[in-house]
């Protein structure tokens, strides 16, 4: 069974369709990327899989169950993670202490037993920090473990970032820029990272204006203009795809015109 099915989505923010009947679908062990010109609808798409916005049209299958609009924590429970554009790491923690707090949304009914300080609650610290360390030994951070997040680099940041997603053990990743403000050897790594983590069966979903990143990572890639898909394929088919190169054509000569 598809493990993401997005079918027919759309959203329109005061009449306007900023995503128009939107479909396509992500594999096991598949990374398949959404490209598309300043604003195509990439983001708006990408927050309404991942329950940030509620679509006006359209579903959003997870192994066949309909989570359409489901709030980001539940989605995470079942199996959907994702990072942010902007970072979501908190600078004065330690790098571990983030990669430990992306275990916390697995927890359920813990609030008591970790006021009193029960065995169960300290057995599963233990256990969140055993996890955190193996994650930071995946993405390359483990001998960072206890630096504060405030002094890594930009590109150990996004890498810390994947990290705590997928403290959850998802089935699919999201990622919302994973290379961006990074340079080419931090985003050499982040590709590495991104098919390591493909090659484990995840299935990833990518938003990433790095075109060439996309082109070397991506198994398939699906194209917005205008809030409609306007091309989807291999990359070696997307990129001579003449709407696709009028698409991108275009807002260069409207970027020249503005300039
Ligand atoms: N919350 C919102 N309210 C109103 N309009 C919005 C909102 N979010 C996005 N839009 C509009 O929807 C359209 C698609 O925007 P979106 O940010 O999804 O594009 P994008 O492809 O991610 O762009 P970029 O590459 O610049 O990040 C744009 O016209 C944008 O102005």
């Amino acid at each position: 069974m598809t493990l993401l099915s997005v079918e027919g989505l759309g959203i329109a923010f005061g009449g306007i369709k900023a995503v128009h009947d939107v479909s396509f679908r992500v594999e096991p062990g598949e990374i398949v990327s959404v490209i598309g010109p300043n604003g195509a609808g990439k983001t708006t798409l990408f927050n309404m899989i991942s329950g940030v916005y509620q679509p006006g049209a359209g579903r959003v299958l997870l192994e066949g169950e309909d989570v359409t609009g489901m709030a980001p924590f539940r989605l995470a429970q079942r199996g959907m993670s994702r990072t942010f554009q902007n970072l979501q790491i908190f600078q004065n923690m330690t790098v571990l202490e983030n990669a430990i707090a992306g275990f916390h949304l697995q927890e359920r009914g813990t609030v008591l037993a970790d006021l009193f300080n029960l065995p169960s609650s300290r057995r599963r610290a233990r256990q969140a920090e055993a996890g955190a360390r193996e994650l930071l030994a995946r993405v390359g951070l483990e001998r960072a473990a206890d630096r504060e997040a405030a002094s890594l680099s930009y590109g150990s940041l996004k890498r810390l970032e994947i990290a705590r997603a997928l403290a959850m053990r998802p089935r699919v990743l999201l990622l919302d820029e994973p290379a961006a403000g990074c340079n080419a050897v931090e985003t050499e790594e982040i590709d590495h990272l991104i098919a390591e983590v493909a090659a484990s069966g995840v299935a990833i979903l990518l938003v990433e204006h790095d075109m060439k990143m996309v082109m070397r990572i991506s198994n398939h890639i699906v194209v917005l203009d205008h809030g409609e898909k306007i091309a989807e394929g291999a990359p070696a088919e997307v990129s001579r795809n003449p709407a696709v190169i009028a698409a991108y054509l275009g807002t260069e000569e409207a970027a020249d015109a503005d300039g």
